[in-house]
């Protein structure tokens, strides 16, 4: 979905160039106020609204929402219960997630059910939802001629800033995505991460509560890749904003994201925490050092161990960096951390790591997809 960057004039959708207002509701809203309250800049430079207590609030919450083209059926019966902190959506090409963002701003009416964003209903109220979620398209629609600096004060502007904090929060926004230097260059010369940095910049810019990035990490490398969640991960921790991030990779994001939702063909698959996703499996891993008695630590110490009676393994990510160093055991109870330790010592090997492996989300659709076709 590549539609929507705000821009007035015939391409925006209905609604669209309505950002939010720079005051939130009861705020002082006059330029007079303005001077006597708080510095506009603040918000980007602080922590702000930290999730606390609020943990319970749903933040999206939709009940059977369904989207049906006259060829497709993108969203089918979809029941979410999102909660503040930052939530990866997940599912392949198709599978619904531009759609459901599309519907989450109110710029494209369901078929069928109910949603609401932030307690507000997205028939409704699509407008001031658009005034409180940024949102980050998914396609390249950048202006090439425009400098970061000039397009991102043009968004600020039209959330209803005033110029000098429009330009205030503008460098602030963009000092936050890593974008400070380059900031007077026309984007056209820009590479797809610096670009990917602009775009989250622009829905950060007005302050939202909730944003909406869709497919963030498109078209990066795996460096850019990593630093783009990595700031995401930090538009939740720094300034307390509610994240909804799409992709179609299944383990991208399990180390940014609370909580993951996985739809595949409009249906959801499963929703629960990351935490829950990446459970500890019932194994152990253990890296040793290489010593000049035993060049291969990791052999010396998989025969040792076999010769107490485990079986030791290799990780199943076989091919996985330094995986050749590792291996695996079966946690049948306490006692096999003895057994390592013991063993590990009478070779004179250094016990680097010792400990209980995780699931990778990946695995757990990869074992449940083998239980369903047994
Ligand atoms: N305007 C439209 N008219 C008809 N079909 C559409 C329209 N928009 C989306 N679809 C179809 O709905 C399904 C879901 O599309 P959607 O763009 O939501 O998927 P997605 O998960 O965001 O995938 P991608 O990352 O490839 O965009 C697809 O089969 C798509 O072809």
């Amino acid at each position: 979905m590549g539609f929507l960057i705000a821009l007035p004039g015939p391409l925006s959708p209905p609604g669209a160039g309505r950002r939010a207002p720079y005051f939130r509701p009861g705020a002082p809203t006059g330029a007079s106020d303005l001077r006597r309250t708080r510095k506009p800049t603040s918000c980007l430079t602080r922590p702000r609204r930290l999730a606390t207590s609020v943990e319970h609030v749903t933040v999206i919450a939709t009940e059977s929402l369904s989207k049906r083209y006259p060829r497709v059926t993108a969203l089918d019966r979809l029941t979410l219960d999102i909660t503040p902190g930052v939530t990866g959506l997940v599912g392949a090409n198709g599978a619904g997630k531009s759609t459901l963002i599309k519907i989450l701003l109110g710029l494209s009416p369901a078929t069928e059910g109910t949603a609401r964003v932030l307690d507000m209903d997205v028939h409704t109220e699509g407008a001031a939802i658009r005034e409180r979620v940024g949102y980050m398209p998914e396609h390249d629609c950048l202006p090439p001629d425009v400098t970061a600096t000039e397009f991102v004060v043009h968004m600020a502007r039209m959330s209803g800033l005033p110029g000098t904090a429009a330009r205030e929060r503008t460098a602030d926004t963009l000092r936050h995505v890593g974008l400070y230097e380059e900031r007077y260059r026309p984007m056209g010369g820009y590479s797809t991460g610096m670009k990917q940095r602009v775009k989250l910049a622009q829905a950060l810019v007005h302050d939202p509560r909730l944003v909406l990035l869709d497919e963030p990490t498109n078209g990066l490398d795996p460096v850019g890749r990593d630093e783009m969640l990595g700031l995401i991960r930090r538009v939740h921790t720094d300034f307390g904003i509610s994240v909804l991030v799409t992709s179609h990779l299944l383990g991208e994001l399990e180390r940014t994201s609370d909580h993951i939702v996985v739809i595949d063909g409009g249906k959801l698959l499963r929703s629960s925490s990351t935490r829950e996703f990446t459970q500890h499996t019932a194994s152990i891993t253990v890296e040793v050092t290489d010593t000049d008695a035993h060049p291969d630590g990791t052999a010396a110490l998989r025969e040792a161990l076999a010769r107490a009676g485990l079986s030791p393994q290799s990780p199943s990510e076989a091919n996985a960096p330094g995986a050749g160093h590792l291996l695996t055991l079966p946690l049948d109870d306490e006692s096999v951390y003895d057994t390592v330790r013991d063993a590990a010592a009478e070779l004179g090997l250094g016990l680097v790591r010792m400990e209980q492996s995780r699931h990778r989300i990946a695995e757990v659709f990869k074992e449940r997809s083998g239980a369903d076709a047994a």
